[in-house]
């Protein structure tokens, strides 16, 4: 071993650091395998993570109250590859379509129903994907899913999990999937087509190859107790190979005019609206845009109202909104 190393060695024992002595094993593998000697770099690889496995579940497994330290972090970053968000900080307000409120009621008692299902030999729909355009509730449609199964959301970070370096995206997602088994959660894939775009499309035969494959693969073994939810706003960006890998992919559309009109409602309840309101002018101004550009108009009224002194919003408050927030381009 270099002089260097055995002296960082020496002091992170010295120190009582565990932090210092991951980093430094971390460095030991990635040494050897940059020497050549990558089957010994595997064996140090893999005892490592037997370890790991093992200090965790010494800990009694890991469950909804787990602290920060027990998630998948990188392997060379130290990064966290998950935002865990409890089933406590879920509730929220979501207005679908009558008939996508169906789709997802569905996924929700196929889970609450699954011990009775699997007596028949019926598996429940475990993997969801959410598609449609932007702002309109895919995100939020697996945090309804969560609270509405009781479990806890554990959404991957991409960014920290994709890595330039050799296999170990695809690593990271391993213990991504490894951490999904062991806690009951809804594995939130927010915007998979980041790593999951056609391979037939792309001639990248590096990284973004190897992690889809990796990705295929654990798809196709998921075997976790909790739910898995992906969404994309590009459909046809997807794999065909992971699209079949579903067993349940649904749109979540653009608001119609009644659920434009519940998404005003909604964000107006804590404020008093004038009975002058032309709700019916509103709605059809605001017909083919996003939730989340009619929450964001809403919200606009209610604080000009606030603003001016009124505390009560008046058709020409949502009027300046709509002309203040132009639509941005695309989202309709
Ligand atoms: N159906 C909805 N009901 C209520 N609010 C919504 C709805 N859709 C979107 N919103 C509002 O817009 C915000 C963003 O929505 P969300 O993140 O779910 O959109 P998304 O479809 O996942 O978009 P993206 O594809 O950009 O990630 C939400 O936090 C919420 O305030």
């Amino acid at each position: 071993m270099k002089a260097e190393m055995l002296k960082r060695l020496v002091r992170a024992i010295a120190m009582g650091s565990q932090d210092d002595l991951d980093r430094l094993a971390d460095s030991i593998v990635e040494t050897e395998r940059k020497s050549g000697h990558s089957r010994l770099a595997n064996e140090l690889e893999s005892i490592l993570d037997d370890t790991q496995k093992k200090k965790r579940s010494s800990r009694g497994g890991i469950d909804s109250d787990r602290s920060i330290r027990e998630l998948p972090i990188s392997r060379r970053h130290r990064e966290m590859l998950v935002t865990f968000i409890p089933h406590d900080a879920l509730e929220h307000h979501i207005v679908l379509r009558r008939d996508i409120d169906e789709r997802f009621e569905r996924v929700e008692k196929e889970f609450a129903a699954r011990e009775r299902l699997s007596a028949y030999g019926l598996n429940p729909r475990k993997k969801v994907l959410l598609y449609g355009p932007p702002g309109c509730g895919k995100t939020l449609g697996a945090k309804r899913i969560a609270w509405n199964t009781g479990l806890p959301l554990m959404k991957v970070r991409f960014d920290a999990l994709v890595s330039s370096y050799f296999g170990e995206s695809a690593s990271n997602l391993r213990a991504v999937f490894d951490a999904a088994r062991e806690q009951p959660c809804v594995l939130l894939l927010d915007e998979c087509d980041f790593i999951a775009r056609s391979r037939v499309a792309s001639k990248d035969i590096g990284e973004v190859a190897r992690i889809v494959n990796t990705l295929l693969q654990l798809m196709e073994e998921y075997d976790a107790p909790g739910l898995l939810v992906a969404t994309t706003n590009i459909e046809n960006s997807l794999d065909e190979a992971l699209f079949r890998r579903f067993d349940d992919v649904f749109q979540v559309p653009l608001p119609g005019k009644e659920e434009i009109h519940k998404l005003l409602s909604l964000t107006l309840s804590s404020v008093e609206r004038a009975k002058s309101i032309q709700w019916d002018d509103i709605v059809d101004k605001l017909e083919g845009v996003s939730a989340a550009y009619v929450v964001r108009v809403a919200q606009a009224a209610a604080k000009t109202a606030v603003l001016c002194g009124k505390r009560i919003v008046e058709h020409e408050h949502f009027e300046a909104a709509i002309t203040e927030l132009k639509r941005p381009d695309g989202e309709a």
